[in-house]
């Protein structure tokens, strides 16, 4: 079975969030249990790229609108990673440091034509396409529709929504930059008078999937505008929920974290990452130390933080570390507390994978108070590491976490406020002062299975139902 991945990021290469963490896992794993996946991704000005060589396997030009811009596709010179990589090369478009820029329109309008121009050429066609968020969501239109495609309009195509919040809208006047169909089609690509790239996977797809189940039923009342577009399709959508890549994200192995460790040794594996936390952030380690790592937006309820932290930490019985960029105001906000609270607080504003993991190893409890989570890594890594998640229930994190008041591991809230955030962490250091019930309960977290065994096979099983 053979399967093409496009998306726009994938651990390691470029990775500014979730995204690149499943496109960097779910391949890998769909490759051991026989699949041979592969990924197609732009090819980024990055520290990836620099660090590596590059073989240039196919050059072409990609038509977008009346332009003719050179590209090339590129592979990594030796076996670096455990599934093929191939890149779309386009020196003036996507070859820039920053994954996502203000000319996203035409470059990821020209990175599908050309990840489909390629597609078109191999002697080998994939049995199965699979499209990730709205930077890929006019892959399963123009594969069934541009009349260029027609030999590609069998292939199934797939498409993950990561994100719904983002849809890629495109005024009206791009329409002439997608390869030649028949306009009486033209409705497909639109929603509310936009060109909507998500709202059209969603209608082209042959099969939607969100990354999690209760995902899948909130985007039928909250999904931005597409409530009704996804009730409608729901026939075709269902949810998987992600998996870790178990490799990556394992305290025994970790190369990023100062002391690795596993379920027996977890005590002196978190005292001793905690204390280098504490050291280099001027935290006291001898306090519970809760932590946020996420972007900055509302999705993730981080514009509440500074208020909710401030209040936690008047009772100074707390260390708090945040890392994470985002929204200015926010940003602003959460430095300004380093201030108020030294000694107890800081917070590391910008993006920091190594210091990620650190975290997830030092902490004793990590705060997830999303307004919507598709599905959330963050809990799930913090499971493995023995960070309890105090997470708000939605979406991932109601299929992930169990409240420790209902015979579960974790702590849970229901409500986006300050209010709930608080009394979250209230109940997070009563539960750190019955110490022997706290350090059984770490054990038992780092035992929960959330691999990709069992999210990889759902994936091939869903391929395989689609006739
Ligand atoms: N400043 C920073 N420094 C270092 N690392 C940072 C960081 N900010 C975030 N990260 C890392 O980025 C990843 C974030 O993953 P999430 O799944 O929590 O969120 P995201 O909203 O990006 O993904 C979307 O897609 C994923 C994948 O499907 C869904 O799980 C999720 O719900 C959905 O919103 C984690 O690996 C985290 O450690």
């Amino acid at each position: 079975m053979k399967i093409i991945h496009i998306s726009a990021e994938c651990y390691p290469i470029a990775k500014v969030g979730g995204l690149a963490d499943v496109v960097g896992a779910l391949p890998k794993y769909q490759n051991e249990i026989g699949a041979n996946s592969s990924v197609i991704m732009p090819f980024y000005n990055n520290k990836f790229t620099q660090a590596h060589k590059f073989t240039s396997i196919y050059q072409s030009k990609v038509k977008l609108g009346n332009d003719d811009i050179d590209f090339e596709i590129l592979k990594i010179k030796g076996s670096v990673l455990e599934f093929d990589v191939y890149f779309v090369h386009i020196e003036e478009l996507l070859y820039s440091e920053n994954v996502y820029t203000e000319n996203d329109i035409n470059r990821f309008l020209a990175f599908q034509i050309a990840a489909l121009d390629w597609i078109l050429t191999l002697k080998e066609k994939p049995n199965y396409i699979h499209s990730h968020d709205h930077h890929t969501g006019l892959i399963p239109f123009m594969a069934q529709e541009s009349y260029k495609y027609e030999s590609l309009n069998k292939i199934p195509v797939i498409t993950t929504i990561h994100n719904a919040q983002y849809q890629g809208w495109m005024p009206y006047d791009n329409i002439y930059k997608i390869p030649r169909f028949n306009i009486e089609k033209v409705g497909l690509l639109l929603w509310d008078d936009m060109i909507n790239p998500l709202a059209a996977a969603i209608k082209c797809a042959w099969r939607v999937t969100t990354v999690s189940p209760s995902y899948m039923e909130e985007l039928k009342y909250n999904a931005n505008g597409l409530e009704s577009l996804l009730s409608h399709e729901s026939s075709k959508a269902i949810g998987i929920l992600n998996g870790i890549d178990s490799e990556v994200w394992n305290p025994e192995t970790d190369k990023y974290i100062l002391k690795n460790y596993r379920k027996s040794t977890v005590e002196s594996g978190k005292k001793a990452n905690k204390k280098w936390l504490c050291n280099e952030f001027n935290l006291d380690e001898s306090k519970p130390l809760f932590a946020f790592i996420g972007r900055l937006v509302g999705e993730k309820g981080a514009e509440l933080l500074p208020y909710a932290l401030d209040y936690a930490l008047s009772t100074k019985d707390i260390s708090v570390i945040v890392l994470g960029s985002g929204h200015e105001q926010t940003e602003k906000e959460l430095s300004g507390l380093v201030a108020r609270h030294s000694g107890s607080y800081n917070a590391f504003i910008g993006y920091d994978e190594k210091l990620s993991h650190i975290i997830y190893a030092g902490a004793d409890f990590l705060l997830m108070p999303s307004r919507v989570e598709p599905c959330g890594l963050n809990q799930m890594y913090s499971l493995r590491y023995g960070t309890v998640p105090i997470v708000r229930r939605i979406g991932g994190l109601k299929d992930t976490v169990i409240d420790i008041g209902d015979n579960g591991f974790g702590i849970c809230h229901n409500e986006v406020s300050v209010q709930d955030i608080v009394v979250a962490i209230s109940r997070a250091k009563d539960f750190y002062k019955k110490q022997k019930e706290f350090k059984a309960n770490r054990k038992h977290i780092m035992s929960i299975d959330h691999s990709w065994k069992v999210s990889a096979k759902a994936y091939i099983n869903l391929y395989n139902l689609i006739t």
